[in-house]
């Protein structure tokens, strides 16, 4: 199947999800995550805004600040698809015209070099890590430099899907799914 196919039947299927069902898949991709070693020893870690049909990311902002952790969440710049991480404030959001919350400009971008741990949206994925995402390629050209570790939290059923990489797509590390 072409990535774009596979983009559209996932998100149809993200969306219809079952609500109860996917409060209990996510609790249990929050106990996986944070049992990794990755989060376990990461001083800082990125994760997502995710949007009401994406793996709930608010209970790891929580957890990760309630262990002391700096947490970073994505600013994305259309002009030239470029991505940075910033300090999760909840007082300094802006609304994007996609509708995630991001940073708002003022705040600071953090090096890639001080972040240990990157958490990665998808909307696919594959056996491998791969995955496949709303077709902008952020994370593609972000994660092109970073040298951290990476992992990616999925629904099984839902987004565990056969595709062939392109050359310039990047495997998270760790690929955790319930
Ligand atoms: N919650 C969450 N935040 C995330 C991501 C994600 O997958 N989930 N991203 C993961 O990468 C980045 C944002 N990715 C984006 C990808 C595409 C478009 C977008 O505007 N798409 C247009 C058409 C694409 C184009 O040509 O620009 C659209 O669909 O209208 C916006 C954000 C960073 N933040
Ligand atoms: N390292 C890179 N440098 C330049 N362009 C890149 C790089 N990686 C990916 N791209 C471009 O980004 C576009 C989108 O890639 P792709 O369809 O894999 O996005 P995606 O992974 O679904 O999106 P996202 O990362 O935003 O969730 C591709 O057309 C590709 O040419």
């Amino acid at each position: 199947m072409e990535k774009c196919t596979i983009r559209t039947h996932v998100l149809t299927a993200l969306t219809e999800q079952d609500r109860t069902t996917k409060a209990r898949l996510d609790a249990l991709l929050l106990a996986d995550l944070t049992a990794t070693d990755e989060y376990q020893s990461a001083c800082t870690l990125a994760t997502y805004m995710a949007l009401p049909h994406e793996f709930d990311t608010s209970l790891v902002i929580r957890r990760a600040l309630a262990d002391g952790k700096r947490v970073l969440i994505p600013r994305t710049r259309k002009t030239d698809r470029s991505m940075q991480m910033c300090a999760y404030d909840p007082e300094n959001l802006t609304r994007t015209s996609f509708g995630l919350l991001e940073p708002s400009l003022d705040a600071p971008a953090v090096p890639l070099n001080e972040i240990d741990l990157i958490h990665v949206p998808a909307v696919a994925v594959n056996t491998g890590g791969y995955r496949i995402g709303y077709g902008a390629g952020y994370y593609d050209r972000f994660l092109a430099s970073y040298t951290g570790s990476t992992l990616i939290t999925a629904y099984r059923d839902i987004q565990l899907v056969e595709f062939s990489p392109e050359d310039f797509d990047v495997p998270a590390m760790r690929l955790l799914m319930r």
